[in-house]
């Protein structure tokens, strides 16, 4: 058992103290070091160990849980990461700013560093703040020492609150050391401008020039980012590769809930190179959750002062995680997914509840109406009567992009698709009970709608359809790559039917939940045949595989 002594000097409230942790007990009372051969050590700890994405942050602690440490490790886990936490200074800090700042003795941050990196196979280290030049020097050493897969360096110099985090004197070797096993810099345009000299940095044109100069350093990537640009603007992030600038456009969320998005974002990037994503993706991942837990926390009030924090964990509160309030959707139900079209029921002389009514006979599990060209009253009473017919049946029925419908004919949700409202929009405007599906063709699509609280993708075409024009084909590759990726059910869709219907089943695809058809069912002559034929062709499949 060790112990710490605090030198627990009083000190004035808004004052900010850079203050010295006193050293650790006597080395009497120390455990035992760690083997010295680290390395076969970590080798015999990862035979047992479990694959984790783990994330290490080696930051400092802000008493308010907005930034810093606590910042860092709920991001971790809303992603999906193991975090571990080196300390590196203990922070007074609330909604007004830092009242006072112990550092970490040197020797003490070296300790936990052995800790945690001569036991754990860490994937990723990233760092916050950095009191110090000795600090970051013993960082530095530690990572020498133990490799990891990939370096985030978030150079936290001065809080959005005006206060230094870090002496000035680290700039430097921040600059000749880190930078260099950096894969990525993630500076705001406040640190971007010290580490270069205080230039000035207004416009997104000097971003691109400091992400440039910055990666002359030494990182594998660069990323200024533009969160403390004018507010009228869009949040625009600068990245860098060394060779292309990428500008990231976010939607600028209005709220005074800002404080740690830097901290958050560094430590989203950090948790998907972890789990093995390139960095443009990463980058992209973070920047999204980011903006997404913005927007659920534009409104919440904790403290009183002008930058509060924001719920990072704002998922819990959404379907399908948050399973109290959305008893309605199962991913089975997307197994046999019938869409109709109202060009077919014309040609073929029925309504759109006839349609309906011979799917769900023949054993469709989930109804949307997609009626691109209907007038809205028109389309409103047959939306109502097919949902009469659905409810008896336990079907749920989904309207398509027509939010204003869903709600008139109380529907169980809306499918979207990535021209239509956004799937988080379509949320606040239905509430957490109702069904939300949007179409995706990426990896990155899939996310945003897991980020946007979707409970299911629709992802196609997988064959050349007829049904949706200018559709470019994925194909089993392009279905297979976001299957893999995706948080939440998958339904296939595109040319499907009852030819190949059992071929795209077989893949075995992870999160793949069923077919979605359009023309296999609607356009032919007997609709209830065709669903039953098909049914009973995906049960076949499935009970083999
Ligand atoms: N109001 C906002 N709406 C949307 N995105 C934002 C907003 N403010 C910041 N961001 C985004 O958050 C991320 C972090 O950028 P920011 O410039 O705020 O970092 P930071 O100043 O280091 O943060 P902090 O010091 O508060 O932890 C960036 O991707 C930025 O575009
Ligand atoms: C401890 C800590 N780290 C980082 C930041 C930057 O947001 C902060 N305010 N506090
Ligand atoms: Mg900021």
């Amino acid at each position: 058992m060790k112990f710490l002594c605090y030198a627990m000097a009083s000190a004035p409230p808004q004052a900010v103290h850079l203050r010295l942790l006193s050293s650790t007990l006597s080395s009497s009372s120390r455990r035992p070091r760690p083997p010295p051969s680290a390395r076969r050590y970590r080798v015999a700890a990862s035979a047992r160990e479990m694959p984790w994405p783990h994330v290490l942050t080696v930051a400092g602690s802000d008493s308010g849980g907005g930034a810093g440490i606590q910042a860092d490790i709920k991001a971790c886990a809303a992603l999906g990461a193991y975090c571990s936490s080196v300390v590196t200074a203990v922070t007074a800090q609330n909604t007004a700013g830092v009242q006072g700042i112990h550092v970490v003795p040197e020797e003490f941050i070296r300790e936990q560093l052995n800790s945690v990196l001569s036991d754990m196979s860490v994937d990723v280290v990233k760092t916050g703040m950095l009191p110090s030049i000795g600090v970051v020097k013993v960082l530095c050493e530690s990572l020498k020492k133990f490799p990891v897969k990939a370096l985030v360096v978030d150079p936290v110099l001065v809080s959005t609150s005006g206060d230094t985090l870090s002496a000035s004197s680290t700039l430097s070797v921040y600059r000749d050391e880190l930078f260099a096993m950096a894969d990525i810099v993630t500076p705001n345009v406040k640190e971007a401008s010290r580490l270069l000299g205080d230039v000035s940095l207004r416009t997104v044109s000097d971003m691109r020039s400091a992400a440039e100069s910055i990666y002359k350093f030494g990182p594998k990537y660069v990323l200024v980012k533009g969160g403390d640009m004018p507010e009228s603007s869009d949040a625009i992030d600068v990245f860098f590769d060394g060779k292309e600038f990428i500008e990231l456009h976010g939607h600028r969320i209005k709220t005074h809930n800002t404080h740690g998005t830097g901290c958050t974002l560094a430590s989203c990037i950090a948790s998907e190179l972890a789990k093995g994503a390139t960095m443009l993706h990463a980058v992209q991942v973070a920047k999204n959750f980011v903006e997404t837990a913005l927007h659920h926390s534009k409104d919440l009030i904790i403290g009183n002062g002008p930058q509060g924090p924001f719920d990072h964990l704002f998922k819990l509160k959404c379907p399908p995680y948050n399973v109290g309030s959305q008893p309605s959707f199962k991913a089975d139900q997307l197994f046999l997914y019938a869409v109709t079209d109202s060009g077919m029921n014309k040609k073929w002389g029925r309504s759109i509840k006839e349609s309906v009514r011979a799917a769900i006979e023949g054993g469709a599990t989930i109804v949307q109406l997609r009626e691109k060209d209907a007038e809205t009253r028109e389309f409103l009473e047959a939306a109502k009567a097919c949902m009469e017919i659905c409810k008896s049946s336990g079907v749920p029925l989904l309207i398509n992009d027509r939010v204003d419908i869903a709600l008139a004919c109380k529907a169980d949700g809306v499918h979207v698709g990535q021209s239509d409202m956004l799937a988080r929009e379509v949320r606040e405007l239905l509430g957490p009970g109702k069904i939300i599906g949007v179409s995706c063709k990426t990896p990155a699509q899939a996310q945003q709608a897991w980020n946007d609280g979707a409970d299911y993708i629709g992802c196609g075409g997988v064959y050349p359809t007829s049904t949706k024009a200018n559709n470019p084909t994925l194909g089993f590759e392009g279905l297979k790559t976001v299957c893999l990726a995706s948080k939440l059910p998958v339904v296939a869709i595109g040319g499907i039917n009852a030819s190949n219907a059992g071929s795209v089943m077989e893949l075995g695809l992870p999160n793949l939940k069923g077919v979605a058809v359009v023309s296999a069912l609607f356009d032919r002559e007997c609709v209830a045949t065709e669903t039953r034929n098909l049914r009973s062709i995906l049960t076949n499949t499935c009970s083999r595989t």
